[in-house]
Parts: C-alpha cells; structure tokens; sequence
C-alpha cells in the first residue's frame, strides 16, 4: 500500500514537515503550493530534499480557477499553467491537481470543460506530465466526483484523470458505489480525510476540521472499499486542513496520519477481499474480555494511604508478588496491584507522576497476537527484564507513557496470579462491598492529544467509539469520548483538557502528564454497596442538597428514593437504556479519585451529573486542602 500524505496536514517549515513525513513511514508527499512558496530553497534543492528523505512526490497541488473560462482569462490560465508544469519538472513530479472553478467568472459547460483538459492534457503530455481533476465540494459548477469523472471521460485524454478526496465526496452524501464503475487507470491519485459531523458551510468545515480517517464521523472505510473495488492500488494520501494539526507537534500527527492509513487498509481488505491495495497483514482487531488489574505505583507511604482507602472499598489484600514489592488486593473479579518497587518503570512512572494508576491489564483471546496488531499499527513495545521464573507479559506503551499489559486465557499468562505471586491472608480483612468488576477507566489527556489515543484505541481493540460530550467545568470545557466495545466489557472514558484550571486540567499539570483519572467499579446494589463502605469508615463525596431537590423534579422521583440517594450521596440518571447510580470518592493525591456505579441497563457515563461531581470534588484540590468534617 503506497502511503501520502500532503505537506499542509502539518505544522513547520518544509523540511521540519518533510522530516516528520519521512520518520512515521510515509512513501510519498504532496507538496502544497503554499508550503513551498514559503520556503527559501530553490523548487530542485526541495526535490532533493524530498529524495534524499527517502520520498516520493505524490503530488503537486492545487492548480485553482482553470476549467471553463472566457477568454482573455482562458489564455492566462493556460499561460499559468505552463509555469507549473515548469514548477513540477524542477520539483521532479509528474502529477499535479486542478480542482473544481469557483471563480465567479466560470462559464460552466460539461463540453467546454472538458475541451479545456483535453489541451491541457496535450500540453501536459509534451512533458510527460499528468493532469488530476478534483471536485471541490464548493465548486461553482462542478462539486460532484461523477460530474468531474464524466468531464475527464469527455476530455478522453490519456494525461487526464481524476482525482477522488474522500472528503468532498462524503461532506455532500454522495453515494460512494459511483466510484465502483470507474476505471482504475483514470483514477490518478486518492485523497483521504474524515472530519467530525458538524452541520457548517462545507469550506469552512474542510478548510479546519478534516482530521485522520477513523478520527471523525464519516464513512471513509466506505469510501476506500469503493476505490479498493475498482482495481486501484496507488497512493492513498492524506490531506488533512485541521487548525489543531497546523499547530501541533509534527511527529506526533503523521505518526497518527500513517497508523490511520494502515488501520484503514486494514478494514478494507477484510471487507473487499479481492482488491489490489498491497495492505500489510496483522491480526484483527482485538476483542477485550475484561480488565484483569490495574496497577498503582507508589511510594511506600503513600502506598499504605492507598491501601487503606481501598480497604475502606472493601478489597482485601490477597497476594504478594515473589520477588517485588508489589501486593494485589481483590475484590470480585477487580485486582489492584500496588507497586513500590524503587527500581525499574513502575518507580521511575512514581518519581515522574507521584502515585498513579500508571499500568493496566487486559484480558484478550491471544496475548501475543495482539502485541502484534499493536506493533503493526506503530504501538510502542515495552520490554522490562524478567527475573527468574516470571513470565514475559506482552506490554505497549499507551497514554502518559504508562503500560497496557495484555493476558489471555490460553497461554502460561492465565497463570499469572500463581506463577508470580503467592497468596498472603490479610489481617484485618475489610468487610466486602460488593463491587464486582470495573466497569470503566477513565484517562485524561491533553486536547490534542484526545485525536490520537481514540485512534490509537479503535485501530488496535474490537470498539466504537461514542460521540464527543462537552463536560463542564467550573473553570473550563472538558471533552470526553469513551470507547467500549458491544460487550461492555471494555469500558474507556478519555477526557480532553483545554485549560489547566478545570479539574482535568490540573490533574495533568500536576501530575506532569496524561493517566488514568479514575477508575469506577460496578455494583450490582449501590444502596448495599454504599452501606458497607460507610461502615468500614469510607467517607462518600459529598454533594450539593440543590442536587437532589433537582433530581427529584427532573425525573419525578419519588421522594423516599430521592432521600436514600441524597443521604448516600448518590447521583441518580435516567435514559431509554435504563438507570444509573454514582457513588464518589473525594480525590486522592492530586486529583485521582473512585467511582461506584450500579447500571441497571443503563449504557451511558452520567455526563449529566458531571458538572456537580466535579464542583464537589473540586472542594478538595490542593491549594484549598480537604474540607474541616
Ligand atoms: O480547500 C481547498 O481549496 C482545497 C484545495 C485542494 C484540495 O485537494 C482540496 O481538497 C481542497
Ligand atoms: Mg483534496
């Protein structure tokens, strides 16, 4: 599979874009006009540079305003374009895209237009030239891919064909079969894009929100199947106008842009199995059977803190590794390990992060398969040395840097808890309350970074992701996405923090980082569940009286209900799904905090209730302290 993506995804000067390009593993560039205009270098010295990063020129573009003008304009075009053709030659690329006229001065005219590409295509072809006709969504007369397909069949020229960009085709619903009846030879070049659903004029919304295919809400699988079906096997290249990329880290958006490609090629050659794309092979996506623990790095004092709020939860300690210092404490099927090893990552992520949920494990089909999907997708493999008689648990590294170890069933891994550890009694046993799994880990991230780790998410595991929700803060928005599978057996909430005032925003100034958040465990009977824990001296956030009056009118609770809730301080939801209750802890260290929930057929987060928990939890952020009892 040829891979392109278009120097304008980017953000930098030329050669730091050409670099990025080049290190995520792309094949070829286009080089937009722009990007070299700005550049000091001569158009031979950029076509080495491109060369020498080991590239290809995928394409030169944008050609703009030139099919179906009245003369004198017609001339001048056609004088333009010689000069580009001039461009590319000293560039060293043979493709360049002309898209759709918008100029108010365009006669239109399916024949005049395709009189003007069958000269150009002559003129072209004197210098082994190739010619590229996109439809701009926004186009004056052309702004549909079969309208510009029937003008390049007219033009009937060998030097013309067409250009297809996922995103002009699926911003105005055009059924993406037409593609399937067009010849591959004619169809010069691919351009792909997705962009989130966001009812806006189309040039503003292509010209800012494009994002990486799977990033966004269009059917760009779809689209590719289409292409793939018609026998084409040449780049497929990114073009992606977002504000957000222009002004990220480079490295990081093509590494994105290159892992949306392979993800992409992926889904399409498991749908359209006969095509010629040259996709790599790798597992399928992996289906997540649970969270089989998750790891806390600490410092030992702030360990014996820890320990003793889960306690207060009702987990018991249970086993204590070999060799470390890591202890597992257990309740239902939910294993937290506390680690406070002073050497290797977990005490390096600790000296970094301060106490952090900074490793999790998930339960999988096939370890090792799925360290190979990751791998294939340009994950990052993480390897510790393994002491005598400890198993080697395939590991990534995921968001913050923290680790995503995978087990199964199958291998030596189901062994794990045996193997590497030993069973220790706990000596004052809390009473249990009933907490059964995890339902969901909940990770914060940087804004711009919420792009990446949804990507980095639904390429590797079996999951949808749900659409964004603005979260509000008290000092500032919060964006949250959860990916899950059907199964509800995998269960992530990522939020994206824009400022560092909101909760989520300190969490990651303070704690220098991305990471897990919180983790909320599921109950079968929050009533229980929060009696138990009272009893063994937890102290449930505590939330604002007004809450429950609301509550009661909003979903015309009865009042003995509403009374329960506010004396446990349990926040109530209510959708088609069914219903939900949330139990809070305050929060931990600088910002983490536990979550209980009970869902009786309720599929959602409780987005709704967000906005009080976190006025509460608020309460207790340093500098303020905790709050007098
Ligand atoms: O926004 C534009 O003008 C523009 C230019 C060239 C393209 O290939 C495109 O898809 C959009
Ligand atoms: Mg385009």
């Amino acid at each position: 599979m040829k891979t392109s993506i278009a120097t304008v995804s980017l953000s930098g000067d030329l050669s730091d874009k050409l670099r990025a390009i080049a290190k995520a593993g792309f094949d070829g560039v286009e080089i937009f006009e722009n990007d070299f205009l700005a550049f000091d270098e001569s158009p031979r010295e950029v076509g080495r540079m491109v060369r020498d990063f080991g590239l290809e020129i995928s394409l030169f573009q944008p050609f703009r305003d030139f099919e179906g003008m009245p003369e004198p304009l017609r001339t001048r075009t056609f004088d333009r374009a010689e000069r580009k053709f001039d461009l590319m030659q000293e560039l060293g690329t043979d493709l360049v895209l002309v898209c759709s006229n918008v100029s108010p001065a365009a006669l239109g005219g399916i024949d005049r237009a395709a009189a003007d590409f069958r000269e150009l295509g002559e003129r072209a072809a004197k210098r082994g030239l190739r010619v590229g006709y996109e439809a701009l969504a926004w186009g004056r007369h052309i702004h549909d891919h079969r309208d510009a397909w029937e003008i390049v069949r007219r033009a009937d020229h060998p030097n013309i064909g067409l250009i297809l960009d996922s995103f002009h085709t699926l911003s105005r619903k055009i059924e993406v079969n037409s593609i399937r009846s067009i010849p591959k030879e004619k169809i010069f070049i691919v351009q792909l894009a997705d962009a989130p659903l966001i009812d806006m004029d189309l040039l503003y919304w292509s010209r800012h929100f494009r994002n990486m295919p799977g990033e966004g809400d269009l059917p760009v699988t779809e689209f590719t199947r289409a292409v793939a079906a018609t026998g084409y096997d040449g780049y497929l290249s990114l073009e992606i106008f977002n504000d957000q990329f222009r002004g990220g880290n480079a490295n990081a958006i093509a590494v994105d842009g290159y892992r949306s490609l392979i993800y992409l090629g992926d889904q399409v050659k498991r749908a359209e199995p006969d095509i010629r794309l040259p996709v790599p092979d790798m597992p399928p996506r992996v289906d997540v059977k649970g969270v089989a623990f998750v790891e806390f790095a600490a410092s030992e004092e702030e360990a014996g803190e820890l320990e003793a709020l889960i306690r207060t939860f009702g987990f018991r300690k249970a086993a204590r590794h070999r060799t470390k210092q890591v202890l597992v404490y257990r309740q239902g099927a939910v294993n937290l390990v506390i680690n406070t090893e002073r050497e290797g990552f977990a005490s390096a992520s600790y000296l970094v992060h301060g106490t952090s949920a900074y490793a999790f494990g998930l339960l999988v089909d096939d370890a090792a398969a799925t360290a190979d999907r990751a791998r294939a997708l340009g994950a990052e493999p993480f390897e510790q040395a393994v002491g005598p008689g400890e198993l080697k648990v395939p590991a990534i590294r995921g968001v913050g840097g923290g680790l995503i170890y995978f087990l199964d069933d199958k291998s030596e891994l189901a062994k794990i808890w045996e193997i590497e550890f030993e069973p220790v009694t706990d000596d004052a046993p809390a009473a249990p309350a009933g907490l059964t799994v995890i339902d969901h880990v909940a990770q914060t991230v940087k804004y711009d970074e919420l792009l990446t780790w949804l990507l980095f998410y639904t390429s590797l595991l079996d999951t949808k992701k749900t659409p964004m929700v603005d979260i509000i803060d008290p000092a500032g928005i919060v964006r949250s996405q959860v990916v899950e599978n059907d199964a509800g057996t995998l269960r992530l909430t990522l939020n994206g923090a824009e400022n560092r005032n909101t909760l989520a925003g300190r969490f990651i100034a303070e704690t220098f980082g991305s990471g897990v958040q919180h983790l909320a465990f599921a109950t079968d009977d929050i009533f229980a569940t929060a009696a138990a824990l009272r009893a063994n001296g937890f102290k449930s956030l505590p939330i604002s009286p007004n809450y429950y009056d609301d509550v009661e009118a909003r979903f015309g609770l009865d009042a003995e209900l509403v009374e329960r809730l506010k004396a446990e301080n349990i926040l109530y939801d209510r959708d088609d799904s069914g219903e939900f209750f949330q139990l809070y802890s305050p929060t931990y260290g600088e910002g983490f905090f536990f979550e209980i929930i009970e869902r009786r057929g309720y599929r959602g987060y409780g987005a709704a209730n967000a906005i009080f928990r976190i006025a509460a939890l608020r309460k207790y952020l340093r500098p303020e302290g905790l709050p007098k009892d």
